[in-house]
């Protein structure tokens, strides 16, 4: 069986994305593990498909290289509203997607007929720990201290659709994600499992961040893990509320805005790398 794909990445968190109008997958998680293996498949985050929506303009659902699926992916939503523009599915910019975590909405920004970046609503921020869920009686999980090999750690939960542990320190770039990235994964806090930021201050509007994601290991950039930051950077007391906040990751930058009514967006590039066809 032949299955024609696009590879496309937001700022280096990058996808293998499926037409679900042309083509379907009979099982979409094992499809995902073999696909995202950067030696014996083609080498991915994970895998996108793209459908039609009885509710929305297109519908996303989004798989982690472990064949897990997941609710949100935010880098992945500005790669499908670039794809399903520049396909010629919509002549529309402003675009709703519906996702396993609600309905999202895209604004489209379009030169030369080209996608160049894209803004989206991401809903709002749930910080009641059952919700993310963090198995916790608290009312709030805001650097909340947890051990993980020994030391310490402040971690602040928000989930954007999505789980996510955010941890503020110095010199992430000298964090050894690959050791205590799934300790914090497979922590029995975290019932659902979690996507685990790591975050430096630079200063009151610019943020630094490495991300070890569930089900795919460190990522080059989590976009719904810059909002999970952003969000629990003013929590925490070191950004405003209202204002852009700057997300540094190792793929490229995220803009990011924690509005007055709760809701966050998101702002960054959208890339398409290739186009391929594999036998599967
Ligand atoms: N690993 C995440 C899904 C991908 C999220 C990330 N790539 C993004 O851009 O938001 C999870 O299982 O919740």
């Amino acid at each position: 069986m032949q299955i024609n794909f696009t590879k496309m990445h937001g700022i280096g968190n990058d996808y293998v994305y499926v037409d679900g109008f042309k083509q379907t997958l009979l099982d979409p998680h094992v499809f995902s593990v073999f696909i995202s293996d950067r030696h014996f498949g083609i080498g991915s985050d994970g895998l996108v498909i793209i459908l039609p929506s009885e509710i929305a303009d297109f519908k996303m659902r989004m798989f982690n290289a472990d064949g897990s699926e997941g609710k949100m992916c935010g880098n992945a939503a500005r790669c499908v509203g670039k794809y399903v523009y520049e396909t010629g599915y919509t002549t529309k910019k402003q675009i709703s997607l519906e996702t396993l975590s609600g309905i999202k909405y895209l604004t489209l920004t379009v030169e030369d007929e080209e996608v160049t970046s894209v803004e989206v609503d991401m809903g709002k921020a749930i910080l009641n720990p059952k919700e993310i869920p963090i198995a916790s009686q608290l009312n709030f999980f805001i650097n909340h201290p947890l051990e993980i090999d020994g030391i310490i750690y402040g971690v602040t939960g928000v989930s954007m659709g999505n789980p996510h542990a955010v941890i503020f320190c110095e010199d992430i770039d000298y964090l050894e994600l690959e050791k205590i990235g799934p300790k914090f994964e497979k922590h029995p806090l975290f019932p659902e499992r979690i996507n685990t930021e790591f975050v430096q201050i630079i200063n009151a509007n610019t943020l630094k961040m490495r991300v070890w994601e569930r089900g795919s290991g460190e990522t080059w950039a989590c976009g719904t893990g810059a909002c999970a930051t952003a969000v629990a950077a003013i929590v925490n007391g070191y950004c405003t509320q209202g204002e852009e906040i700057t997300v540094k990751l190792r793929g490229g930058e995220l803009k990011i805005t924690y509005k007055e009514d709760g809701r966050v967006l998101m702002k960054g590039s959208a890339t398409k790398v290739f186009e391929g066809i594999i036998e599967y």
